[in-house]
């Protein structure tokens, strides 16, 4: 084993100690109970199976049958959750075949990114993940599951449904995902059209044929985002039955993927002789944390994972920081290049091995755990193998995987990286924490160092750019972007203006105590900056002109401005007026309480506490 990884993986241990050990004793508790059926009063169980066939009252009431809940994000607005539609049939016809019954416990809401993305919606985006939390928790208190069929895939839900569950983590749970979209133009021709329609050469017909081109039918979006970063981690964790993440939805395997979910539920869930219950607490321990850090790490995952498993660590009595994953990031090596960190997408890095290579280079390589509980089994190494067919009687047949990757460009063994690190640098100055993702950005532009031209919107910044305001070396910071002052929005439409400065051969970068998507990546960003602006935080001491250094060599993140005049400058304040569009409209209003409570991004952004 690494001894890094061990050495991080110990000090995660010692740190969590006491927190963990109350959690770990709480479960236990919760799991010396009765089973919900038979605990309840009679008027409770009547309210729960009023509404189902009677034949299924028969198991639950007089053969005590294992009972399965389902917590489903299905909507009609993300083409990754639209599939979801038909799954709780499906779930119940294959429940009934192994004589169990399914309820759906409940719906948590869910917002697409993309359809969010650079409009007021995104400011719900962040607190969206602790509302599905909330949403999680009111589906599982109903309290008469064996075990639970999460049903999420994107941004912000498989953490909020990761969150939610594991404040029930007395109950077995297994992810179920729907799969990838086919692939339409590549990401990289989509980004171009962009800039293009960014400097005016193409009009809005265009960039719409492109952008549907891009985006055109059911599944997850296809480049390695937060989404696709969400099922990458979940391989690493054994939270989905292997190899599950990236088969499409309407192939054969899907729904063959989708039985063995069932099955592996209630093989999991303590009722089925000869197996012994496996709760998501317990199976999410400081191994497991550390297993999706190195996932994450090794494929270039979403930034947006710094701070929302920092929450799901916390939700288990785990306490993770930047420091861990920048340590971890010193000595995982890059071994995929999917959009935005390559041009392939999810699809082409499936077809060279997808995560099953991954996970495999990292086991061989001492780099993972292997030696940890999985909804599969009581180790890691089933997830190296790759669901190939549906055999006769309808399972799933697994192949292991080559030993070479089937595409050199797209991912490679642990012997043979992209890069020796993951890409990922924790940053520190006088400009206050954050941190970059350079596995996206070229070599030459992992330094930067320019005055700063500095805006408190989106919109000022784009506006700037149309009038050719930022045409020159020049570090762009979009401060009061933080969850406290508008919920943390993504920056990602800067993304397209940005490049086309970097495409001129400008030194760009951005700095902002914002996020960025996990499909942004080729100008250095440093982003998350924490104490954010509207907390003091020293972003707000800068002014126009400073110069800034942003190095994710050398990890500086600083304002080269002298000492003294630096402690003596007045912090910039958000005026009223500005303040107040954050405050209201779309539903803002009713996230006050999570805008002022919300914790800073290096805590996760936890709303909860
Ligand atoms: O994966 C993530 O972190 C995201 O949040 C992706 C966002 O949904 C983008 O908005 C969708 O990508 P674009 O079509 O480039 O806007
Ligand atoms: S990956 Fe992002 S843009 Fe695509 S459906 Fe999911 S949330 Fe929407």
């Amino acid at each position: 084993m690494n001894s890094t990884l061990i050495e991080v993986t110990e000090r995660i241990r010692e740190r969590s100690a006491k927190l963990r050990g109350d959690y770990l004793a709480r479960i236990a508790q919760l799991n010396n109970r009765q089973r919900g059926f038979e605990r309840m009063g009679c008027a409770n169980v009547a309210h729960a199976v009023a509404a189902l066939p009677s034949n299924d009252k028969l198991r639950i009431v007089a053969e005590k049958g294992p009972h399965l809940g389902i917590v489903t994000a299905y909507n009609d607005m993300l083409s990754a959750h639209q599939p979801y539609e038909g799954y709780p049939a499906q779930i119940r016809a294959e429940a009934h075949r192994l004589g169990a019954t399914v309820q759906v416990a409940g719906g948590v809401p869910a917002m697409c990114d993309g359809v969010t993305q650079g409009l007021p919606g995104m400011e719900l985006s962040l607190f969206s993940r602790d509302t599905i939390a909330m949403s999680t928790a009111i589906a599982l208190t109903h309290d008469v599951f064996d075990a639970a069929l999460l049903l999420g895939i994107c941004d912000k839900i498989v953490p909020g449904l990761l969150i939610g569950a594991l404040h029930f983590g007395h109950l077995p749970c297994v992810f179920v995902p729907a799969g990838p979209m086919s692939s339409g133009i590549s990401n990289s021709e989509k980004a171009k059209v962009r800039e293009l329609y960014a400097q005016g050469k193409v009009g809005r017909d265009e960039l719409l044929a492109s952008e549907s081109a891009a985006y055109h039918g059911a599944g997850t979006c296809t480049f390695y985002g937060t989404a696709n970063s969400n099922q990458m981690l979940l391989e690493a964790m054994g939270l989905h039955v292997p190899g599950s993440a990236f088969v499409h939805p309407h192939d054969d395997l899907r729904g063959a993927l989708t039985r063995e979910a069932v099955a592996t539920a209630l093989n999991i869930s303590g009722r089925v002789p000869g197996h012994a219950a496996k709760p998501i607490g317990q199976l999410v321990d400081e191994r497991c944390i550390v297993n999706a850090m190195a996932a994450l790490l090794a494929t270039g995952g979403s930034t947006n994972h710094l701070i929302h498993w920092v929450a799901v660590a916390r939700s288990a009595g785990i306490l993770i920081n930047w420091t861990d994953f920048s340590d971890l990031s010193a000595v995982v090596p890059l071994l995929a290049r999917v959009y935005p960190n390559g041009s392939a997408d999810v699809n082409q890095f499936q077809a060279a091995g997808g995560p099953g290579f991954v996970i495999r280079e990292l086991l061989d390589a001492g780099l993972m755990h292997e030696d940890v509980v999985s909804v599969a089994g009581d180790s890691l190494r089933p997830y190296a193998f790759v669901p190939r067919a549906v055999g006769q009687g309808g399972e799933v047949r697994r192949e292991p995987l080559a030993a070479e990757s089937g595409d050199d460009g797209v991912v490679r063994t642990a012997a043979a990286p992209f890069s020796a690190t993951g890409g990922l640098k924790l940053l520190a100055g006088n400009l206050g924490r954050a941190v970059i993702k350079v596995s996206a950005v070229p070599e030459d532009r992992h330094t930067i160092e320019a005055p700063c031209r500095v805006f408190t919107t989106q919109e000022a910044m784009l506006a700037a750019f149309k009038n050719g305001e930022l045409e020159r070396d020049v570090v762009v910071v979009v401060r009061f972007q933080g969850p406290h002052a508008n919920g943390m929005p993504e920056l990602h439409k800067l993304t397209p203006p940005l490049a086309v400065v970097q495409g001129k051969g400008f030194k760009v970068a951005l700095v902002t105590d914002g996020r960025m998507s996990g499909a942004s990546g080729k100008v250095p960003a440093a982003i998350h900056v924490s104490p954010e602006a509207l907390a003091g935080g020293p972003l707000a001491r800068l002014r126009d002109g400073d110069v800034v250094r942003v190095c994710a060599l050398t990890g500086a993140l600083s304002a080269l401005v002298d000492d003294a005049e630096w402690a003596a400058r007045e912090v910039a304040k958000l005026d009223p007026a500005e303040a107040d569009v954050n405050a209201h409209g779309l539903g803002r209003e009713l996230f006050a309480g999570m805008r002022r409570n919300v914790l800073s991004a290096e805590e996760g952004a936890v709303t909860w506490l």
